[in-house]
């Protein structure tokens, strides 16, 4: 069946309108939250998971939990990270390195996606909430199996399947929850004694902190009549920091993930990254990323990241409902209306990137976004309009700074064992599992 960019469909009640025309995306980035908002009907199955943060929020309470986290995901405050993250990241180094050494120093087939999801929630652990992975690692473990027993979709995007929870598989979902929910709320009490008789300056600085003192000081939320119902700041402060653990992590470790296997694909831009990094650090272990204009010299690097989430980008569908009537160019969309975009698509569409636009050439954003297609509002891996990703530029970083690092100590190919299988899970995984060789390097310095 042919059905084209641009289809209206419905399930019973609901009107849902398939997207897939830049110009369109375009316009509908142009609008702002609160009018276009996270659909209602994904929200009340996610509640376990997200509770009242800030991806499944709406109104009021969502511009809150934005205002708070938002400054702390600036670049000004990414590049106070920058040292945990290089320190995060020559684990995985050290770690290849030694199953190098086991194999007498020979090309080792490594599966690399559980150690790079390992380095994204070390990263965010240390990065956003002060502790390590190891203390992260239950809440992790649990938000995993939570997401995997609530389906084949994310928060994020789309399609959700409300029909599959039983009563049990429901009911463990909760207890899940409430789990999860403890060892927040211990990690909020640890603070909070760790706090007691510090003054302002001694007190931790990470995002952590941010949401403990905002959600003391910001009483707007509690203010009856504000909300049909009255706000449990508790409660609110442990959704918030649920939410940035679930939407900063795996996210991330995947798009590390599908960049270092596109990379490995192509051999020659394999090369040329190389010789920008090792230009970049002066031929010398890469350990200065807080030096200034560092990172923003691996512009090659750049726009292979840029292309790999156009074309293997983690989240694969994005949604909004209208709360009012709308217009996007001449189309007219009803209040309550649900649209989706499935992103694959879009990001290949030839009418926006042209007839190469299922190719991987990094070189498209040379001259950057604007230049590399019609419509650049319509390259959504990020999402789009006042409602995209908040932690982009850590994202990017945190990339950037492994890569350079995987890519000055090692060499890669794809295993002959591997498999391309991405599916939809949630996010895009490799269905498979991703299987590189990895050989060491020996950098004679200039
Ligand atoms: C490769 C990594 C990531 C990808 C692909 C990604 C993608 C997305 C997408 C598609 C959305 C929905 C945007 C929309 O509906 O238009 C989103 C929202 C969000 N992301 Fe990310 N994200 C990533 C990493 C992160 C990280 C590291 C953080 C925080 C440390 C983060 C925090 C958020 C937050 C707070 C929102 C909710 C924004 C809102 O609803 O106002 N994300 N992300």
């Amino acid at each position: 069946m042919l059905i084209g960019p641009l289809y209206l469909y419905s399930t019973g009640t609901k009107q849902h309108l398939y997207v897939e025309k830049g110009a369109l995306v375009k316009d509908m980035a142009a609008h702002m939250a609160p009018d276009l908002g996270r659909p209602l009907y994904l929200n009340q199955a996610l509640e376990p998971i997200f509770g009242d943060g800030v991806l499944r929020a709406n109104g009021k309470t969502w511009v809150y939990q934005r205002n708070v986290i938002i400054a702390e995901l600036f670049m000004s405050k990414i590049k106070t990270m920058l040292y945990s993250m290089e320190d995060s990241a020559m684990e995985i180094v050290k770690k290849w390195d030694k199953s190098i050494e086991e194999n007498k120093g020979k090309t080792v087939d490594l599966v690399i996606e559980h150690d790079l999801k390992v380095l994204s929630e070390d990263i965010l652990s240390k990065a956003c909430f002060g502790s390590n992975y190891g203390e992260g690692k239950h809440v992790f473990e649990r938000l995993g199996a939570m997401q995997t027993k609530l389906g084949k979709t994310s928060t994020l995007l789309g399609f959700f399947n409300l029909s599959f929870l039983s009563i049990n598989g429901n009911k463990e979902v909760w207890r899940m929850k409430k789990e999860v929910d403890v060892l927040i709320t211990k990690m909020i009490n640890d603070r909070e004694i760790q706090n007691k008789n510090k003054n302002d300056d001694e007190k931790p600085n990470d995002l952590l902190q941010k949401i403990i003192e905002s959600s003391k000081r910001d009483t707007t939320l509690n203010e009856k009549g504000f909300f049909k119902r009255k706000y449990d700041m508790n409660q609110l402060t442990i959704d918030l920091c649920k939410n940035i653990y679930f939407a900063g992590s795996e996210s991330t470790a995947l798009a590390t993930t599908w960049a270092l296997w596109l990379i490995a694909s192509y051999p020659e831009w394999q090369q040329r990254l190389r010789s920008e990094i090792l230009e970049a650090f002066d031929y010398k272990l890469p350990h200065s990323f807080s030096e200034d204009g560092k990172l923003q010299k691996l512009k090659l690097l750049t726009m292979v990241i840029q292309e790999s989430f156009r074309l293997y980008g983690p989240a694969v569908t994005n949604s909004r409902e209208t709360f009012a009537d709308m217009k996007f160019g001449d189309l007219l969309v009803p209040k309550g209306t649900y649209l989706w975009m499935f992103v694959p698509a879009l990001h290949r569409d030839t009418d926006n990137w042209g007839p190469d636009a299922a190719e991987f050439k990094p070189e498209r954003f040379a001259n950057g976004l604007s230049k590399a297609c019609k419509y650049p509002q319509a390259y959504i891996p990020f999402g789009f309009g006042s409602r995209n990703c908040l932690g982009q530029n850590f994202t990017m970083t945190e990339i950037k700074i492994a890569l350079s690092l995987l890519l000055y100590h090692f060499s890669f190919e794809v295993s002959p064992d591997y498999r391309h299988c991405p599916v939809s899970n949630l996010l895009l995984i490799p269905k498979y599992g991703i299987r590189l060789l990895v050989t060491r390097l020996n950098h004679t310095q200039k």
